[in-house]
């Protein structure tokens, strides 16, 4: 299988929120961005496996900001690291300034998905080969993600995470 490069696993998923997706406040609901983001992950993890893929965990999401009503938002979403059958999905969550058209950063996502047969059992995908050096440094973390994830999912005994325990030594 031919190795990738995270850059050909690239979704960018751009959408407005209407009033039907906000809270009473007028921001944009969790679980809306929640869905986009899952939607735009499962894309490049297809792409990078061209694999049927299921979401294995939601790793890691930060609401840095409230998204207003009528926000342009957009999710960009890459294969940070393939690992077997896995991949890690990091995602950037933009939102455009209404007047000057500026991007700002208002949220980042982890999300894990596994690439399956038409029977549900996981298959192998391709390796990663990340060229840049933010790539570099996601790639580098992912394996501790990973770990932390299988620890908190009751998969892993914590004293098997060894990536995960180097960090506090
Ligand atoms: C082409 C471009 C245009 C395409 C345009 C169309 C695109 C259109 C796409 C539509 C795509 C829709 C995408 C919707 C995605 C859902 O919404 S799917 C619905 C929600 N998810 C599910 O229902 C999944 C349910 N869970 C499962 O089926 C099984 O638990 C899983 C995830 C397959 C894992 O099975 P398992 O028995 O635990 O298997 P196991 O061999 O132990 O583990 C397999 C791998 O998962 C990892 N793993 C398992 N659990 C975890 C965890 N909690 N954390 C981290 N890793 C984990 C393991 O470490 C292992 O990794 P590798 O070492 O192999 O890399």
């Amino acid at each position: 299988m031919q190795a990738k490069t995270p850059q050909q696993s690239l979704t960018i998923y751009t959408d407005m929120v209407l009033p039907s997706e906000t809270n009473p406040i007028g921001n944009m609901f969790g679980g809306e961005l929640l869905a986009r983001m899952d939607r735009a992950a499962s894309i490049a993890a297809r792409r990078h496996s061209r694999r049927i893929v299921v979401t294995a965990s939601v790793n890691h999401v930060a609401f840095n900001k409230m998204i207003p009503l009528g926000s342009v938002v957009t999710v960009e979403a890459k294969v940070s690291r393939a690992f077997s059958s896995s991949m890690e999905v990091y995602m950037d969550v933009f939102i455009e300034d209404r007047e000057s058209g500026e991007r700002s950063l208002s949220n980042e996502a982890i999300y894990t998905f596994v690439a399956v047969d038409e029977t549900g059992n996981p298959v192998r995908v391709p390796e990663i080969v990340p060229e840049t050096e933010l790539e570099k440094a996601r790639f580098e973390a992912a394996l501790r993600r990973k770990q932390l994830s299988l620890v908190l999912a009751g998969k892993m005994k914590p004293k098997d995470a060894t990536e995960l325990k180097a960090l506090f030594q």
